[in-house]
């Protein structure tokens, strides 16, 4: 089981910056956020080689316990073996993820969420640090 923070109070325009390091034999990792375990604006799934994909970075929300529909992102920025850095920030409208090399992921806000209180890690990812700025 990875990271799990609770009780958080990410504000709008406000980011996460998560570094770590992707392991050399990573299939997939995920970082989740929102009200809850069950109840996520965004489940940031990028698969290395996992449900079929391979390269692919998938977006959902889970309301309730029930997945949305999935958003696919063919722009893959992660090696295996090497150290990465995402920040997470969101508005009203939407969530969005700055990943390495300037590609920018955005995922729209249907929780209407106003604040992240959930943040957790699962996976293939070894986290070094977390940051809110
Ligand atoms: C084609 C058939 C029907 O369509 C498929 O239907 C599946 C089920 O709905 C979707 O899959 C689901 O997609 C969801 C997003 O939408 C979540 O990601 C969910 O996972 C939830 C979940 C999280 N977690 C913890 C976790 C997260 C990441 C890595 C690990 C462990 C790594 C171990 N590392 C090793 N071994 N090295 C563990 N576990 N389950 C996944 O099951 C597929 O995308 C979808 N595929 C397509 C093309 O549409």
């Amino acid at each position: 089981q990875g990271m799990v923070l609770t009780h958080l109070k990410v504000q709008p325009g406000e980011c996460i910056a998560v570094k770590g390091m992707v392991p050399p034999d990573a299939k997939s990792f995920a970082l989740n956020m929102g009200r809850a375990g069950s109840d996520l604006a965004l489940h940031f799934n990028p698969r290395f080689e996992s449900h079929g994909d391979a390269r692919i970075i998938i977006c959902n929300s889970l309301q309730g316990g029930e997945w949305g529909e999935e958003q696919r992102e063919p722009d893959f920025p992660f090696q295996p073996g090497q150290d990465t850095k995402i920040c997470i920030s969101f508005n009203a409208q939407e969530l969005m993820v700055a990943l390495p090399g300037e590609q920018q992921l955005k995922f729209p806000n249907r929780l209407g969420l106003e604040a992240i209180e959930f943040f957790s890690v699962e996976g293939d990812f070894r986290v070094k640090s977390i940051k809110f700025k």
